[in-house]
Order: C-alpha cells, then structure tokens, then sequence
C-alpha cells in the first residue's frame, strides 16, 4: 500500500480554508481517492478538547510560551491518532491549518523563534512535514470582512486580535512559502468557491493525471 499524501492548507482567518478543505476532499472523493478531511486545532479526541481551552476564554489567558505548547501538543495527539495512521493506510490527508500556523501565529511578537516552534514540533511530531501546502491569499480587508460576516462580531480569542497581528501574520506565511517553494503553492482566494477549487486542483495536478 504506497503512502498517502498529506496536504494542508494555510492563510489567515476568512480566506476559505474550511470551504475549500471540504471543497478539495470532495473533488478527490469524486476521483475515486479515499480522503480524511481534519483540522487543527483538533482532528483527534484529545485534540478537540486542547482546541477549546486555547479557543476560548480571556486574550491572555496563555501565555505565548504555553500557548505554544498546547498547540504542539494537540498536534502530537492529532499526528499520531489521525494523521499517521491515515497516511500509513494509503488515504490522502486534507487538514485546515497545520504547523506552519504555529509558525506565524505563535512566531509573531518576537517571544518565540521559529526554531522554537520547530523543536516542539520535532519532540511532539517527530517533524512530520506536509507533503504539499496550499497557503490561500486575500487582502487583509477582503478575508477580515468575509470572517466577521462568518462571526457576527464574535472572534474567537486568537481571531479577535488586533489588525497589525494578522499583519504580521500574513506576512509570515508569505516568508515560508519564499522560503519553501517545493513545499507551498500560493492561491489566489478570491473570487467565486469555485474559481478557488479550480485553482486548488490545479496546484495538485501533477498527483493526479
Ligand atoms: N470564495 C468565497 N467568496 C465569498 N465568500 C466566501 C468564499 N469562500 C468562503 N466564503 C465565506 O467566507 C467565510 C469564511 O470562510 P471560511 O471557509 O470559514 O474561512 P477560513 O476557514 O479560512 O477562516 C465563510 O462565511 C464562507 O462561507
Ligand atoms: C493550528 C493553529 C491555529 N491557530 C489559530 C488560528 C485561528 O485564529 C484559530 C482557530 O483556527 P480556525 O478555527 O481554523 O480559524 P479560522 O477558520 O478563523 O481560520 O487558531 C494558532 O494560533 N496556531 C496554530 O497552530
């Protein structure tokens, strides 16, 4: 049984991502791939119950050091429950944010170093890297509008942060896909949710001929 592929897909809040995950894992379902769609925070029990102390409460309810933490944490339980499993039996992977948002979340504010964050992830997921990451880009106007008409003014206590954060964020996913050109492909998030799925397809369209 040859290993299946994992793909994650990252941006800000309000790009798309969710729609396009269950999007994406649709469109390989109809290809005759068998898919697990997940996500982080969460994808495993354990992982669940981590993403609602970390979604909820007051902003500075953690620390940026335990907040990282927690994350790497759920991503420990997530990769070996979920993920590994998943990839070891052939299906193919589709998770709605994966490290790279602890990179840029949990990296912005110059507390921790993205070699920080690596380590946790080297200790809690022995590294696991996606085999293709698909970082959805809009202006920050344009994903911010989307997201508080999804909300209704209601934020959870990371999305809530002020606009310079999500900034800074958008510019460090920017930072890794210059950095990583083999790993990311950059998508344009507007328009219609089916002109994204075609240009999300078409960024795998070497996996699937
Ligand atoms: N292409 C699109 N055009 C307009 N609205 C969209 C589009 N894709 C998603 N949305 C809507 O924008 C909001 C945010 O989308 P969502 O998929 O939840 O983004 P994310 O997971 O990146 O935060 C949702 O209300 C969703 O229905
Ligand atoms: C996976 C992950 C998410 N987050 C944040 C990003 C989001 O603000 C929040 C929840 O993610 P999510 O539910 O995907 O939010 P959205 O649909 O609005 O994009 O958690 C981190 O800060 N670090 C991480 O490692």
């Amino acid at each position: 049984m040859p290993r299946g592929r994992f793909i994650s897909l990252e941006g800000g809040e309000g790009v798309g991502k969710s729609t396009q995950a269950r999007r994406l894992a649709a469109a390989l379902q109809r290809r005759g791939l068998d898919v697990v769609l997940t996500r982080e925070p969460g994808g495993s029990e354990g992982a669940e119950a981590i993403r609602g102390l970390l979604l909820s409460g007051a902003a500075d309810r953690w620390t940026i050091r335990s907040e990282a933490l927690l994350f790497a944490a759920a991503r420990a339980d997530h990769v070996a429950r979920t993920i590994r499993p998943a990839l070891e039996a052939g299906q193919w992977v589709i998770c709605d944010r994966f490290l790279d948002s602890s990179r840029a979340y949990q990296g912005v504010g110059g507390v921790l170093a993205d070699a920080d964050i690596l380590a946790l992830h080297d200790v809690g997921s022995e590294g696991l890297l996606p085999d293709r990451t698909l970082l959805l880009r809009l202006p920050l106007g344009e994903s911010s509008a989307r997201a508080s008409l999804r909300d209704e003014g209601e934020a959870d206590r990371i999305g809530g942060r002020e606009t310079m954060f999500h900034r800074a964020v958008a510019e460090a996913f920017e930072r890794f896909a210059d950095a990583e050109p083999a790993r990311f492909h950059r998508i344009d998030a507007d328009g219609t949710p089916e002109d994204v799925e075609a240009r999300l397809c078409a960024a795998l369209a070497d996996w699937l001929v």
